[in-house]
């Protein structure tokens, strides 16, 4: 799998997010809640040096609750860093996030004469600009109106507790290990065109037959291996490419030769797992570092 980490890339954004830092009293970090730490750019952890973070586990519409509760406690550390799960196209999912801001800097001198000053950073594809304009939205105006909010040219207002900077810190994806690749190629973080479809149909498959197995068999109309019947298939022991060809099949995504047509049916398979049409899937577990993927380290 060719996928590289440009230095430039590292350099330019360490560059800019320093010097934004300056200008904001803590970070929002903005993790994919399906996978926090493929997600998560390391860089920021340097870079932040102390600030307060609150740990926004975005999309946790399509992720698995169970996994999420549990990376909430495993992300939250002590007084400095929150992590709290949302679906930032939704107002209401991120109406905590001015208050716990506030108490992320409650032993500040000035937390309460002047707004919290944030600055929100993540991957791209993350959501970043989703929160952004989720947050300000409709009220911009209004909270610009309300005394307290200073008027200030790169912080939008969000409220009379938080103001946010206008242009988001891209962390670039930071990843040397394959699996981290297919990870974030599973998600779609990663434009298809790097990684091989297939390559990413066949691997996040695999993954979904070794730990959601139930949602596969449900999705695709496969017989279970509970069902038990002697002409059903056993889903925990079918290759990739074997249930990649049974999933066309019954969709009936066959070429004019009567073979199934395998691109669309990659297509089509990380299209519904990305949209959440399988169901809440995560793709780490905190308490399971393999969960499902060791398959990776066994071909290595
Ligand atoms: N289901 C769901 N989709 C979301 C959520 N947040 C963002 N999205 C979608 O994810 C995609 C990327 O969101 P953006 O806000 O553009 O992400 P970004 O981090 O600003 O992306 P870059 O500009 O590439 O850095 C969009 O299609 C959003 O609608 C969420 O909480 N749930």
């Amino acid at each position: 799998m060719s996928i590289q980490w440009f230095p430039g890339h590292m350099t330019r954004t360490k560059k800019l997010i320093l010097e934004n830092l300056k200008k904001v009293d803590m970070v929002i970090e903005i993790l994919d809640a399906r996978a926090p730490l493929a997600s998560r750019n390391p860089l920021l952890e340097e870079l932040t040096k102390g600030k307060p973070r609150l740990i926004l586990l975005n999309k946790s519409d399509l992720a698995d609750p169970i996994m999420t509760q549990k990376w909430i406690r495993t992300l939250t550390e002590g007084n400095s860093i929150k992590a709290v799960a949302v679906n930032s196209r939704n107002i209401r999912s991120l109406k905590a996030v001015p208050k716990e801001c506030k108490i992320l800097c409650r032993d500040k001198k000035w937390v309460n004469r002047r707004p919290v000053r944030t600055m929100i950073v993540g991957i791209p594809n993350v959501g970043k600009s989703t929160v952004i304009n989720t947050l300000s939205g409709k009220k911009k105006a209004a909270a610009a109106n309300q005394p307290g909010v200073t008027k200030d040219m790169q912080h939008v207002p969000v409220s009379r507790e938080l103001q946010i900077l206008d242009t988001p810190g891209i962390l670039w994806h930071k990843f040397d290990d394959q699996l981290v690749g297919l990870k974030l190629g599973a998600l779609g973080s990663i434009k298809d065109a790097v990684l091989l479809l297939d390559q990413i149909a066949l691997g996040t498959l695999l993954f979904l037959r070794n730990s959601y197995p139930e949602r596969l068999v449900k999705r695709y109309k496969l017989t279970s291996p509970e069902e038990n019947q002697p002409d059903g298939i056993q889903i925990d022991t079918q290759e990739p490419h074997d249930l990649l060809e049974m999933i066309g099949k019954n969709r009936g995504l066959i070429l004019p030769g009567g073979e199934v047509d395998l691109e669309r049916t990659s297509r089509m398979f990380l299209k519904e797992l990305r949209d959440g049409i399988i169901g809440p899937i995560s793709l780490e577990n905190p308490s399971d570092p393999d969960f499902g993927w060791n398959f990776i380290q066994e071909e290595q």
